[in-house]
This record gives C-alpha cells, sequence and structure tokens, in this order.
C-alpha cells in the first residue's frame, strides 16, 4: 500500500489529506464547520457536522486522486484540542454542543477553586494551571447543566471524548461496535490524567465529580487501535496525537531541546524535553509530547496563546476592514510602522504566560493619527509579542537558550509578520517546504505503527527548509516595541468582575 491517510479535526475546519512515504502531501480534502457563539464568552461546535465534515473531507480527498481505502495503509487522526463533547453511546447523539477550548463558561468554577485550593492546585499532577482552557471543567459544566446528563452518566449510557474519540469512536463503526479511546497527549489537556502514571487521577475526579466511566481508555499515540469501518473500511486507524503535538513531530522535533511553533487560530509552541517531565515557574504548561507504541513518553514544555490567526477573522468578520485573511499583509504595509498602537486580544483571557481569566482584549496609545492600517499592523504584532513572551518562558524553564525557531500553520504566508517575528525574537525563523505539519505528525503516528516507516531517522530524512527569516532590527528599536507590548498587556488585566 502506498499512503498514509491523515484526518486533521481544527478549531475551524476539518481536512483528510494522503500522503506518500516521502511526506508529500498526494490529496486533500477541506471543509468549515460552524463556530456558534450562543453568549458573549461561550464558543460550542456542532460535533455531528464535525463527524458529516470529515466523511465528506476523507471521500472528496480520495475521489480528486481515485484512491480507494485499499491504498491505505493506516490512517492517524490529530484534533484540536481539549474540546468536549459528551454522547449517548447507544444513539451516537451529543447531548450537547460541543464546549470548545476558547469557551470561558467556566471562569467562575475557576475563580471558586483558585479561592479554595490555589491556581496551582492540579499543577504537580497534571502539569496545568486552573484555566477555562482545559477538559475537565468543561465536562463538569457539561454534567452540572445538561438535564438528565449526571444521571446518563452515571448508567454507564453517556461518553466523553475530545474531538479525537468522538472522530475515532464514528470512524470505528460508532453505535456499531465503535472503540471508545483517547491518547496520552490528548489526556494530559483534560486534567484529569496524572502526568506520571498516565492514568486517570482519582482524586481529581471526586473533587470535580466526574465519574471515571464516562472517560475514554487511554492508549499510546501510535499503535492500532482497531480498524475503520464505513468509508475507510477496512483501514487501520493507528495514530492519535493532539493537534499542536502532532506538529512537533511533523517537524520531527524528537531530540530535546528542539521546539516548533504553530501559528493557527492561536500559536502553540512547544519544546521537546525528553522522558522526564519539566515543571514551569513561568507560566507554561508541562504536557506529554508523544508516546510511540511501547517507547518511553517524551513530554514538553507548551507555550499557549489563544489568539493569533482569530484576531486576523475577527478582523474580517467583526470589523469588515479586510475581505479575506491574507489581505492583512498589504493593509498592514500600508503604513511605516505601528503608529504606536498595540492590541492585546485577551479574548478568551489571556494565556501563556499570564493565565488571566478576568483579561479582556484592548486597543492602547489610539490617537486621531492610528487608522485601520496600524490596527492590522498591530494585530500581527500582537501575535510576534505574544510568542517572544512565551519563548522568553521557554528559555527560563527549560534553562536553554533557543538559537532558531521551527515554524509552521497557516499564517506562516505572512511574510511581514514571519520577518517582525524573527526582528523580535532576534533569532532566525525557519519554514519547512511542507507546513501541513499537523496532519503530517499523526500520518507520522500511524505509520509508524504498521511499519509504513521503520524509525524516527525516516521522518526526518523527509524535513527540508523552505525559507529562513534572519532577524534585522537594531536592539534599541526592538525594546522599545516590546516595552510598550508588556504595558498595554497590563491595562487588559482585571477587566471582567
Ligand atoms: N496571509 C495571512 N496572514 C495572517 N493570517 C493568516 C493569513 N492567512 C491565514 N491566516 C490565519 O491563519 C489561520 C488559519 O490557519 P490554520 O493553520 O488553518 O488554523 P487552524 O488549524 O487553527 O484552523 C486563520 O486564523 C487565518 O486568519
Ligand atoms: O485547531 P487549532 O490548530 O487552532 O489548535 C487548537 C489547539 O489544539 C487548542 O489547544
Amino acid at each position: 500500500m502506498q499512503y498514509i491517510g491523515s484526518i486533521d479535526q481544527g478549531t475551524t475546519s476539518t481536512r483528510f489529506i494522503i500522503f506518500d512515504k516521502q511526506g508529500n502531501m498526494i490529496s486533500v480534502g477541506q471543509k468549515e464547520h460552524a463556530q456558534i457563539y450562543p453568549q458573549a464568552g461561550w464558543v460550542e461546535h456542532d460535533a455531528t457536522e464535525i463527524w458529516q465534515n470529515t466523511q465528506e473531507v476523507i471521500g472528496l480527498a480520495l475521489g480528486k486522486v481515485n484512491l480507494s481505502p485499499h491504498d491505505l495503509a493506516a490512517v492517524g487522526i490529530t484534533n484540536q484540542r481539549e474540546t468536549t463533547v459528551i454522547w449517548n453511546k447507544h444513539t451516537g447523539e451529543p447531548y450537547y454542543n460541543a464546549l470548545v477550548w476558547q469557551d470561558t463558561r467556566v471562569g467562575n468554577t475557576v475563580a471558586e477553586l483558585e479561592a479554595s485550593r490555589g491556581a496551582n492546585c492540579f499543577r504537580e499532577k497534571t502539569g496545568l494551571p486552573l484555566a477555562t482552557y482545559f477538559s475537565g471543567l468543561k465536562i463538569k459544566w457539561l454534567l452540572d447543566n445538561v438535564e438528565g446528563l449526571r444521571e446518563a452518566a452515571q448508567n454507564g449510557e453517556a461518553i466523553f471524548g475530545n474531538m479525537d474519540t468522538y472522530v475515532i469512536w464514528n470512524l470505528t463503526g460508532g453505535t456499531d461496535g465503535g472503540i471508545h479511546v483517547t491518547d496520552v497527549t490528548n489526556a494530559s489537556r483534560t486534567q484529569l490524567m496524572n502526568l506520571h502514571t498516565m492514568q486517570w487521577d482519582d482524586e481529581i475526579l471526586a473533587i470535580l465529580d466526574i465519574p471515571k466511566q464516562i472517560l475514554p481508555e487511554i492508549r499510546s499515540s501510535s499503535e492500532v487501535y482497531a480498524e475503520a469501518k464505513g468509508l475507510l473500511v477496512g483501514v487501520p486507524v493507528a495514530g492519535d496525537l493532539g493537534d499542536q503535538q502532532a506538529a512537533l513531530v511533523g517537524q520531527t522535533c524528537f531530540a530535546a531541546g528542539e521546539a516548533k511553533n504553530t501559528y493557527g487560530t492561536g500559536c502553540f509552541m512547544l519544546l521537546n524535553t525528553g522522558t522526564t517531565p519539566t515543571p514551569s515557574t513561568h507560566g507554561l504548561l508541562t504536557t506529554v509530547a508523544y508516546q510511540f507504541g511501547k517507547e518511553p513518553v517524551h513530554y514538553a514544555l507548551e507555550g499557549s496563546v489563544a489568539i493569533t490567526g482569530a484576531l486576523v477573522q475577527w478582523l474580517r468578520d467583526n470589523l469588515g476592514i479586510i475581505e479575506k485573511s491574507s489581505d492583512i499583509e498589504d493593509l498592514a504595509k500600508s503604513v511605516e510602522d505601528n503608529g504606536g498602537c498595540y492590541f492585546v486580544p485577551a479574548f478568551s483571557g489571556l494565556y501563556a504566560p499570564y493565565w488571566k481569566a478576568d483579561a479582556r482584549g484592548i486597543i492602547a496609545g489610539l490617537t486621531r493619527y492610528v487608522n485601520k492600517g496600524h490596527i492590522a499592523r498591530a494585530a500581527l504584532e500582537a501575535t510576534a509579542f505574544q510568542t517572544l513572551e512565551v519563548l522568553e518562558s521557554m528559555e527560563k524553564d527549560a534553562k536553554i537558550e533557543i538559537s532558531s525557531l521551527r515554524v509552521d500553520g497557516g499564517m506562516v504566508v505572512n511574510e511581514m509578520l514571519m520577518q517582525f517575528q524573527s526582528d523580535m525574537l532576534d533569532v532566525p525563523v525557519v519554514c519547512p517546504a511542507m507546513i501541513e505539519t499537523t496532519a503530517l505528525g499523526a500520518a507520522y503516528a500511524a505509520g509508524l505503527a504498521v511499519g509504513y516507516w521503520q524509525d524516527l531517522n525516516d521522518l526526518k530524512q523527509n524535513w527540508g527548509v523552505a525559507h529562513t527569516w534572519k532577524p534585522d532590527m537594531p536592539a534599541e528599536q526592538r525594546e522599545k516595541l516590546y516595552h510598550y507590548w508588556k504595558k498595554a498587556v497590563t491595562r487588559s488585566f482585571e477587566w471582567e468582575e
């Protein structure tokens, strides 16, 4: 069999990509799904629409190049992490829309737990601070607020999953024998898994009042979980990685000290820290990077930034100052600099390194001089400033110096942003030839499990550089920009009461 399939279930769209042994993209199908905003701070997805789209994009990608499931050696799954769905295992129907990772409705619970137990009460066990971001509190909200759900959970009818689990359950037959599994990377984002044992943690489950029987079985990221039914009938389902971990694998960052930053809806920098978890004292997350079969678990430090590309979408959809995302570059280039304007996109509070659920977005430094070009520029610069903050934390936590940064994701086509990023970090920014690293990482996990690729050296050979941006900004200018950014950030704090 010549190819490997990869389902990339992202925040804004679902893709199915077919790769060959050299990691080239043979075909792709992609479809966006609805973003549902029932009220300020709430973000939902219709999980059934996502499964429908998954099937459509599989059909689309296979159809374009006239391939059938027989041509695929295995399929891997990668997904937006933390997004939470609970469904009925007899009917397949979700009890409620999926609560998306960006959703802030559990803010009050975060505040209560912070007051009673401290912001870092689960950090030692899970690597994560209290935040609205992770799945555990979202599960609790659903159990507490959806009528009849707690009973259904207790009697074993209702089951929970992140989007990997939901897609794999459906892909392997759904109500007709679908398997209920997740992998160590996704489980590490629920705030319910103990990082040291790779098991669900009974004490945290008791504190949050979550019945263990709704949780999936935790497996490695690369093994044959089951065979697919339906559209991919007979294909081994053999890889499962959270999307940011998948990008780390797709970028072949297998050695401790290697890092990547993915620029999509949000920005997520992951640094491979090897086989022992590195605690963070500078606002990062300790998380699982991957586990290939029976090999030891690898860990990562992660800097998660909630809003980067999403801010570009917001300028397009909510302000209408651009028609399509790519227009932002020309608009930003219509001015010489940011005109003193700084945009802190704390739309879901601030994630790394601040973890402030009560922060909200602000545009600072406005004068009559500022025009939409400056706003566009400030929006792009916000991505680079937030990345610099994360990189600084990373260097402190891991006690290393990062000498160059591998990048990927939908925003890296923006030349201006990448140059500014290199200027702000003062290190080269390196983009690989294949920027669909997320889907590629899941393909790698699946391909390793079935022997399509033999080992990590096979994968490393597929990685090549497409472009490098080198720093080219005087230190004084860089420091001044960063100083004003930091000042703007403090103005966004403690807005929500
Ligand atoms: N030329 C561009 N400049 C800046 N941002 C862009 C550009 N093109 C796309 N984007 C942004 O990139 C994001 C899409 O990237 P992608 O990696 O597909 O995201 P995700 O996986 O989170 O859905 C969108 O938020 C979009 O606004
Ligand atoms: O879907 P993406 O690429 O925006 O990634 C979302 C992250 O997994 C959220 O933790």
